[in-house]
Formats: C-alpha cells, structure tokens, sequence
C-alpha cells in the first residue's frame, strides 16, 4: 500500500496564543518541530473571522516551511486574493459559519456548483492542489468531480464523536460510509484524504482505507502535547497510521 501522508494541522497553537494575545506560543514554531516529527504536511485554516490562524502565520509559514502548506479556507473572494497571493502548495475549500465551534459539516458543493467551478479554475491556474472538504455523500462526491477538484477531503468529525460518545453502531455504519465513498471517489479520479477529530483510537480504520493518500489532523495532537510533547505526539500518530497501513509501504509523492 502507498505511505499516507500526515498533515498536521497547528490552528490550535494559534487558538492558545489568541487566548492571551502576544505571540506565544507561535504556531510557526510548533510547524517546525512538527515537519522534525514526521509531518509531510502542515495545515492552516485562515477563518474569515482570523479566530487562531492569523494572516501574519500564513506569511510566516509560507516562507519558513520546507514541507508542503495545506491552507484550508472559505469560498470567499477575501480568502482567494490570499490563496492567490501566496499559492500554496494546497488549498482546502472548508464551510464556515461564524458561530460554530469547529467545522460541522462539509461543503455544499452540489447546490453551488457553478460558482465553485469558476471560483477554482484560477487557483488550479496557480499551481495549487484545489481539494474540497465534504461530508462522505456520493453527490457531493460527484460534484466535486465535476467542478475540476483534484482532491476531497472526507469530513471523519461524525465517525469520531460516535466513537467518543459511545453510539458504536452509529460509528460503524459512519466508517462504512467514509470506507464506500473513499472507493467512490476514487474511481471518479479523485485523491482521497481524511480528517476531522482524529485520535490515536480512530484513525487506525481510516488509514487502513487503501484509496487514502493524506490524513490531516490537529486538535488531538496539539491537545495531547500537553501530556507528551508535539514531537512525540507526531510520532506516535505517524507510528499508529504505518502499523494500520501494514509494513510493506510505497513513499506517496508530495
Ligand atoms: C476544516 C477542518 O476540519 C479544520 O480546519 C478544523 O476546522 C480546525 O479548525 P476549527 O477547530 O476552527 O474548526
Ligand atoms: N481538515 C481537518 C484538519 O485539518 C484537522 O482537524 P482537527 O484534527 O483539528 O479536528
């Protein structure tokens, strides 16, 4: 099976820091001692209302990182001037609505398939690896083939709350879904990556998935670097995808 790939996503370094203001700790920093750890990838997400990553950090990483940025954002035209100014080596189209917590669901990409058609075309122009984060729902699926994405990113939030909620079946039958629309897409030519709320208990079946290329996750490590340190934290995950994935792995490409 071919390596998956590991994003960490460092938003919530910048959540702390925006707890007090000030710089510390600097999410460029835990970026850095994340790429050390094993981390193929850094992920961002600049929110529109700049609630932890800031448009200082996006600079920042962008000259300071020597793995690839993954820079999750809002369909607006706001986040595309920045996308296009910097051209990251990955943009994630992600819904927001202001009020939540975090991320609930996927894109609407069905219902707004014209738009989204257009507003990728320049980014992909860019050099940019345009992926969709969506919920494991065959339209979206198709529409995100349709509007000319290179990647989805399947939203494994609801499979994690099962599990951490103890409603087993409903987990089951979440990582069943995520399991048909990983193959789904495939097909369809689309890359296939995961994350939302993955912990060391969850990701073992979603990296097992053979069509996953890119697991990208955050909270959890950041949260269990309190306990053991980021660096050991990373490595720990990256240990716990190699051994779901199986020995005999093929390095991916970037
Ligand atoms: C899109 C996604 O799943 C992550 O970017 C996640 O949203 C982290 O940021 P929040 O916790 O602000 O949602
Ligand atoms: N796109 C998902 C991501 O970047 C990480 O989500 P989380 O692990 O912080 O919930």
């Amino acid at each position: 099976m071919t390596k998956l790939r590991l994003g960490v996503n460092i938003d919530h370094v910048a959540t702390v820091r925006n707890a007090r203001g000030g710089t510390l700790p600097d999410p460029v920093r835990a970026a850095k001692l994340a790429q050390e750890a094993g981390a193929d990838g850094i992920t961002a997400h600049l929110r529109e209302d700049r609630r932890h990553i800031g448009d200082g950090d996006i600079e920042a990483l962008m000259s300071e990182l020597t793995v690839p940025l993954n820079f999750e954002m809002a369909a607006t035209d706001e986040m595309q001037r920045i996308a296009l100014r910097h051209s990251p080596h990955a943009v994630c189209l992600v819904p927001e609505r202001r009020e939540e917590r975090t991320t609930e669901g996927g894109l609407e990409v069905a219902r707004d398939e014209n738009r989204l058609a257009h507003f990728i075309a320049p980014l992909a122009e860019a050099g940019c690896r345009v992926s969709i984060f969506i919920a494991a729902d065959r339209p979206q699926i198709e529409a995100a083939a349709r509007i000319g994405a290179s990647v989805v990113e399947l939203h494994t939030g609801a499979y994690c709350d099962a599990h951490a909620e103890g409603r087993f079946d409903e987990r089951d039958a979440e990582l069943a879904r995520i399991g048909d629309m990983a193959v789904y897409a495939h097909e369809l030519g689309l890359e296939v990556h995961a994350g939302h709320g993955l912990t060391y208990e969850t990701v073992p079946d979603i990296a097992a998935m053979p069509q996953m290329r890119e697991l990208n996750i955050g909270h959890f490590l950041i949260g269990e670097a309190i306990f053991r340190g980021l660096q050991p934290a990373i490595a720990e995950m990256r240990r716990v995808m190699d051994e779901a994935r199986g020995r005999d792995t093929v390095s991916p490409a970037p």
